[in-house]
């Protein structure tokens, strides 16, 4: 037990409700089965995204009543900062309202038309964020990443070779920087190791090539690090992190995630010339330079948010309750990406549901029906999510998922236990369960809009 173990205990509750089965079978009707389209009160157990989900320690409440809500030079700017410093090693910040801000000012800074972003599996902001900078973002993760049983226990690493074919293909001026994800989110929260990180800053700087990080999920990264690279068993947690960003020129940084908060991002770097370019942006698309889109109250959050993440008895629970969840799945028989990722279950819904084609959306179909049959949510992670070709043709990839993400310090094992129950008693009667035809398409990230209805 001692492994889950909560490093807390709770002060305040916020009261949840379970909706009948009628209700439920409604709500998703009316939901067009696209579980974004919910509303919160249908929804029990909210499993649908760790980004911005948190709940905050009276401590992060304490600094909310200590804002500094001056337009410039706000003093929980220079507290944001300090803490990036001091947690992550980068020198200089540019704040955004959230990670997409910090996406989109790190592509208008960086690519040009018809430049190359290698990066290790696409996350879909972040490639709509290059491909509207001009870029193109092709995978060099390793293979064993697409395949949801192989558990190896570095899934996010980069394919070394895989990188240096694209640098030879296209020449090391056509790449405005390589991308490194931490705990690759598609690829069912999965860790980069510190001995990749460090070959990939090595072989780019053979060709002063930039290295750029999605750090979103880092500080969960460091702790599969620290538990997995013996090197590391030793060193706090503040070390690795300061060293996987020495292997950078950069980051962008949701804070939604790790820093455990509801709002924020930022951009951070060792590289004054970066700064200075984003640094000019952010006041055209974010706010002063001081606060980025976020209230000083939201940054003096972020700011203790990402020193909390750092604490191992709080990491060791946090992967602790998912592989929780992961383990009971396993014992009742349910598909699901191997080995547990650091955020998140991940549910294999080609495995889940395989008497539908992929044109009957697997991943969307199961999403719904767990929605149905236990008011638990969760997102689609399959095709729906990878989109359209540049031809307008849809993409299956390997990984049709269904996403089951706990969202840090909020739900209990009680709750974590009733998901897993509902998940197996589904799997028992799986073959029931009718597959989908979308019927509404938007144009962008067609995942958050589109509308379904049964065959
Ligand atoms: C590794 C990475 C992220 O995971 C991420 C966000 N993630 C979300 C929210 C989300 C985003 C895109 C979706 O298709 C999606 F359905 C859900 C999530 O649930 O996982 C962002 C962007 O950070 P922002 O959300 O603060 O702008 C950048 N990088």
């Amino acid at each position: 037990l001692i492994d889950l173990i909560e490093p807390f205990k709770i002060k305040v509750i916020e009261p949840v409700r379970l909706v009948s089965e009628e209700r439920r079978k409604q709500a998703i009707k009316e939901a067009g089965y696209n579980t974004f389209l919910l509303l919160s009160e249908d929804v029990f157990i909210d499993l649908l995204t760790d980004s911005g989900t948190s709940a905050m320690s009276d401590n992060q409440w304490a600094g909310m009543m200590l804002g500094d809500e001056a337009y410039a030079g706000s003093k929980n700017f220079y507290h944001l900062e300090k803490a990036i410093q001091d947690v992550l090693g980068y020198k200089y910040v540019t704040p955004t309202h959230q990670g997409r801000g910090a996406e989109h000012l790190m592509s208008q800074a960086l690519i040009s038309e018809g430049q190359i972003v290698p990066r290790n599996m696409y996350f879909t902001t972040s490639k709509l964020h290059v491909n509207i900078a001009g870029g193109v973002m092709p995978d060099v993760i390793i293979d064993e990443a697409h395949d949801p049983e192989n558990e190896f226990e570095f899934k996010g690493n980069v394919d070394l070779l895989k990188l240096q074919k694209v640098i030879d293909e296209n020449g090391p001026e056509k790449i405005a920087y390589v991308n490194v994800e931490m705990n690759v989110n598609m690829a069912g929260g999965q860790p980069v190791s510190m001995a990749n990180l460090r070959a990939v800053k090595k072989l780019c700087d053979q060709y002063k090539i930039k290295v750029i990080f999605d750090a979103t999920r880092s500080s969960e990264n460091a702790y599969f690090i620290k538990t997995r690279e013996k090197e590391y068993a030793d060193v706090p947690i503040i070390d690795i992190l300061n060293e996987m960003m020495s292997y950078s020129d950069g980051c962008i940084y949701s804070s939604k995630k790790d820093c455990l908060v509801n709002i924020g991002g930022f951009l951070a770097t060792h590289d004054k010339e970066i700064f200075e370019k984003t640094r000019s942006m952010v006041v055209v698309y974010e706010g002063l330079h001081t606060y980025g889109g976020m209230a000083g109250r939201d940054m003096e959050a972020v700011a203790r948010g990402l020193r909390e993440s750092t604490q191992v008895s709080y990491l060791k629970y946090r992967t602790n309750q998912v592989k929780l969840l992961g383990d009971l799945l396993i014992e009742g028989g349910v598909p699901i990406v191997r080995p547990p990722g650091g955020h998140a279950i991940f549910l294999n819904a080609l495995k889940f549901l395989p008497h539908l084609t992929r044109e009957q959306w697997p991943a969307q179909t199961l999403s719904a029906a767990i929605y149905e049959a236990s008011g638990v949510r969760s997102m689609e992670r399959g095709a729906i999510s990878k989109g359209r070709d540049k031809d307008g043709n849809n993409i299956f990839p390997n990984l049709e998922l269904v996403r089951l993400t706990i969202p840090r310090r909020v739900y209990t094992n009680t709750h974590i236990e009733y998901a897993a129950e509902c998940i197996i008693d589904l799997y028992k009667r799986r073959h029931e369960i009718p597959g989908l035809k979308m019927v509404f398409e938007p144009e962008y990230l067609r995942f958050f809009q589109a509308t379904f209805e049964q065959l």
